[in-house]
């Protein structure tokens, strides 16, 4: 019996403008296809959780991010053949002023900002769990 493929590890971001988070929606990828998630994605050989960051979120919208603070970590056995590690980073931009770009258009719909309280019903469902379990991304949140 040949053995288990090891875990995937995604880095995801909390990109955290003014009181909102910045969401896009996958198209039919592997992972969480058609649900709304954050910027981010597998943590490459030798990266250190901030440089995946940082790499990951310039690929996916051209935007800069700095501050950029590790959070938690799930893991989430998804299905017979997606088990993936998400490790949650927060970071802010190095610019305020920097709007993001929807640089793999052939993964992502676009990019948009969203309130704490109003994400996207059709959010990535661990995601979704976490936040509606009062997970708050914000520093200095109760
Ligand atoms: C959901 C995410 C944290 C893990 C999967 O990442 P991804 O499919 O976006 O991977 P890439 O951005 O590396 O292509
Ligand atoms: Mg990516
Ligand atoms: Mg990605
Ligand atoms: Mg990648």
């Amino acid at each position: 019996m040949s053995p288990s493929p090891a875990p995937e590890i995604g880095i995801a971001v909390f990109i955290l403008k003014d009181n909102k988070i910045l969401f896009g929606r996958r198209r039919s990828l592997s992972i969480a296809a058609h649900t709304y998630a954050l910027p981010g994605g597998h943590l490459e050989f030798g990266e250190s959780f901030e440089e995946c960051a940082a790499r990951e979120v310039k690929e996916e919208t051209g935007l800069d991010i700095k501050n950029i603070e590790l959070l938690t970590a799930t893991n989430n056995h998804l299905s017979d053949t997606v088990h993936l590690v998400i490790i949650y980073m927060r970071a802010h931009l190095s610019d305020p002023d920097q709007t993001p770009q929807n640089i793999e258009p052939d993964k992502c719909e676009g990019w948009d900002w969203y309130d704490l309280n109003n994400v996207p019903e059709q959010t990535f469902g661990p995601l979704r769990a976490m936040l509606q379990g009062g997970f708050n991304p914000f520093p200095n949140a109760s």
